[in-house]
């Protein structure tokens, strides 16, 4: 299990402002979520969703202030850098590493928990089966479509079992039959593992397994208010 991970405290996200270097800001309410629950987030594109997550991740950005405390039972984690966060995002643009096989990016998610080759190997066999995914080990990232790659990209994520994920419009590029199956397998991984997440989407159906939802507060301007 990853060291950072304390596996039974929920995460708690203080009341949260964004500003941005052009006046625009907006508040997020605060919000808690314990081991295996879901946020759901909705909001029009370009509202700052993505702002937020790569915020959350620990990402730098110079182009937005954000105020917020994240807790992860009462440990305080906004300060610190992003490898020592326990939390995982998978983004829009699904960053496979292109010169690893769909096997050694799922071992390199799995490393943390330190089993050996043989029950890592079942465990990846048994997940990819779970997606539809059978027998896709030895492949390239190049040779995957787009909605393989979004499947494996979630999965490396999720395997990594961080205390938080992250999910930027992760079902993108399936067809319909798929995005439902990918979608239901997501939030019973999310909950047998005792994962916290939050799922950005533009669909609704997206967010149905999620416990709790967001709708995006509308922005204000700092510079109207002076
Ligand atoms: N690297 C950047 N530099 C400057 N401004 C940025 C940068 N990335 C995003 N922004 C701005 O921040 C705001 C929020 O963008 P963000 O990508 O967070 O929106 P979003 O809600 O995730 O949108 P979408 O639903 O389209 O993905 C936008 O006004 C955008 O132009």
């Amino acid at each position: 299990m990853n060291k950072h991970r304390a596996a039974d405290s929920s995460v708690e996200l203080s009341r949260c402002q964004l500003l941005w270097r052009d006046g625009k800001q907006v508040e997020l309410p605060p919000c808690q979520l314990a081991p295996g629950e879901t946020l759901g987030v909705m909001g029009p594109s370009g509202c700052g969703k993505s702002t937020w997550l790569r915020w959350l991740l620990g990402v730098q950005q110079d182009y937005v202030d954000v105020a917020g405390a994240i807790y992860f039972g009462s440990r305080r984690v906004d300060h610190l850098p992003i490898e020592e966060r326990s939390t995982g995002m998978v983004m829009q643009d699904q960053s496979l590493f292109p010169h690893y096989s769909v096997a050694d990016n799922l071992a390199f998610a799995l490393r943390a928990q330190r089993l050996g080759r043989q029950q890592r190997q079942q465990v990846i066999a048994g997940q990819l089966d779970a997606l539809g995914l059978a027998g896709y080990q030895q492949r390239l990232p190049q040779q995957l479509s787009g909605g393989e790659k979004a499947r494996i990209s979630l999965l490396r994520a999720v395997l990594a079992r961080p205390q938080l994920i992250l999910l930027d419009e992760p079902f993108n590029g399936l067809d319909a039959a798929r995005r439902r199956q990918v979608c239901e397998w997501t939030y019973a991984f999310l909950r047998e593992q005792r994962i916290a997440a939050i799922i950005v989407s533009h669909d609704a159906a997206d967010l149905s397994g999620a416990q709790q939802r967001l709708q995006w507060p509308e922005s204000g301007n700092r510079k109207d208010e002076e």
